[in-house]
């Protein structure tokens, strides 16, 4: 188990490149499995998740040629179907999230696939009922084993049809949207999700050949074609790490310039921390965060009563992002109730918050009130255990405005999203150490 050591208490300054997203990074790579063609993809993020993925595509076949640290080909002309009958498979699989994403489009090409219950956070439930529900109005067999938790489905021909998700799943569209491009007939998707790494994916599948319309909205629909081509693609910027750099920079009271964030996929994203008091400039594509000497004071809302902020399908504001806003308004002046409405033990981390000395009530599993400190008081350096992937950066963040020597374990929950995040964050002043 991994730890770092971080001084608190130091000021930061300089400049943060957002590594690539890593929520894209595991739906481009699961249509490279829908052509047998060669499919390059840029700013790939160098992290345990991705790379994950990229071994579980490998070990199913796909030949991976990479180009240049962050840049990679893959060709899926020769799958190893016999791959995923193995019990190497059933412990691949269930290693993150993302691998649930490989179903939608072997189902499409090869007329079948398989995933054990797969991994990521644990914030909650995580069911997969959408994604399984779309195959099935596709007309595929669905199969699944109680005693290894392993899902399946099959079909000879999908067929195109209407559908209204019960929920906006993100990867549950990013599937049904892979199986449905090579489906036969039209294929309607209301209630889709439509965050800016779903576009990204339409997009590419649309250069690939298929024909995908209403990408950005709720209502995808989608005439199925024979087959896909191969295509250049480069993934955006992650709009968690770039959400997380600006929470950064306030708590720190530090000057940073966050580049190349392609501004106009960040949604509400830099309002949101606007309403907690956050100074947040656009200079061209780079978010400016000026010093914030004199601290940062949350808004009411018009009628003078509490700020809340909460998560919602996008364009709302992400689940990603709410422990992060939890951990910067600990030091804001004012006092914000923090709604994670999607998850529900995503909150549980503020018990180490509290240790360090903030003013947090935690009303319920879904809901917390912050009570800032205004810089009066600074948290108080502490061992800590990180419990999922934003909940590890939060505490991170919380650790390096303390003072004192926090120590942080389990980093694989953080090294699961953020590429070399303590070298980058050294270049810009901070004092962290890897400790193995
Ligand atoms: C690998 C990946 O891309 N992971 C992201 C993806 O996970 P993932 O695709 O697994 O998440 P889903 O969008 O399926 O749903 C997440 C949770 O929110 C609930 N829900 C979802 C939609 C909705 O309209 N109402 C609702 O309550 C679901 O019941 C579920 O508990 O999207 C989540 C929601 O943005 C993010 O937190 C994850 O980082
Ligand atoms: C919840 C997250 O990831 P995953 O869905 O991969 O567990 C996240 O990225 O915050």
């Amino acid at each position: 188990m991994g730890t770092f050591k971080i001084e608190g208490g130091h000021q930061l300054k300089g400049s943060i490149q957002p590594q690539g997203a890593k929520n894209e990074a595991l739906q481009i790579l699961c249509a490279v499995l829908l052509t047998p063609e060669r499919v390059t993809i840029n700013n790939i993020p160098d992290i345990v998740d991705v790379n994950k993925l990229i071994s579980l595509l490998k070990k199913l076949g796909v030949k991976i040629e990479k180009l240049s640290p962050n840049s990679y080909a893959f060709q899926a002309n020769n799958i190893n179907l016999e791959y995923l009958e193995s019990a190497e498979f059933k412990e691949d699989g269930k290693g993150l999230r993302g691998s649930i994403m490989i179903v939608g489009p072997l189902l499409a090409r090869f007329g079948k696939g398989y995933i054990p219950k797969p991994g990521g956070d644990k914030i909650g439930r995580r069911r997969l009922d959408t994604h399984f529900e779309g195959f099935i109005k596709l007309g595929a067999k669905f199969r699944y084993s109680k005693e290894d938790h392993f899902y399946g489905v099959e079909s000879d021909k999908l067929k195109g049809t209407y559908m209204l998700l019960e929920e906006a799943s993100v990867t549950g569209t990013a599937n049904i949207v892979m199986a449905a491009v090579l489906a036969e007939g039209q294929t309607t998707i209301y209630n889709a999700a439509c965050e800016p790494y779903l576009q990204q994916l339409c997009k590419m599948l649309n250069r690939m050949g298929a024909k995908i319309g209403g990408v950005g909205s709720n209502k995808l629909i989608i005439d199925g074609v024979e087959s896909l081509g191969g295509t250049d693609h480069t993934m955006l910027p992650d709009m968690i790490e770039i959400g997380s750099w600006i929470g950064l920079a306030a708590m720190t009271k530090s000057e940073l310039t966050i580049t190349n964030v392609s501004w106009d996929d960040l949604g509400v994203i830099p309002n949101v921390f606007r309403k907690l008091g956050i100074t947040v400039e656009r200079q061209g594509d780079n978010i400016h965060i000026p010093k914030h000497t004199d601290g940062y004071e949350i808004q009411n809302f018009i009628d003078g009563s509490i700020l809340t902020i909460s998560d919602a399908p996008w364009p709302g504001f992400t689940p990603d992002l709410l422990s992060i806003i939890l951990v910067v308004a600990t030091q804001a002046r004012g006092s914000v109730l923090v709604h994670q409405k999607m998850f529900e033990s995503r909150l549980f981390f503020v018990d180490k918050l509290i240790d360090m000395g903030a003013k947090i009530i935690l009303c319920d599993p879904h809901r917390a009130t912050v009570i800032g400190h205004d810089f009066q008081s600074t948290l108080k350096a502490t061992t800590m255990t990180s419990p999922d992937i934003r909940a590890g950066v939060s505490l991170l963040i919380a650790a390096l405005s303390a003072k004192g020597t926090s120590t942080i374990m389990n980093i694989e929950q953080i090294d699961r999203g953020y590429e070399n995040i303590d070298v980058r964050l050294r270049a810009i002043g901070a004092h962290i150490e890897r400790v193995d």
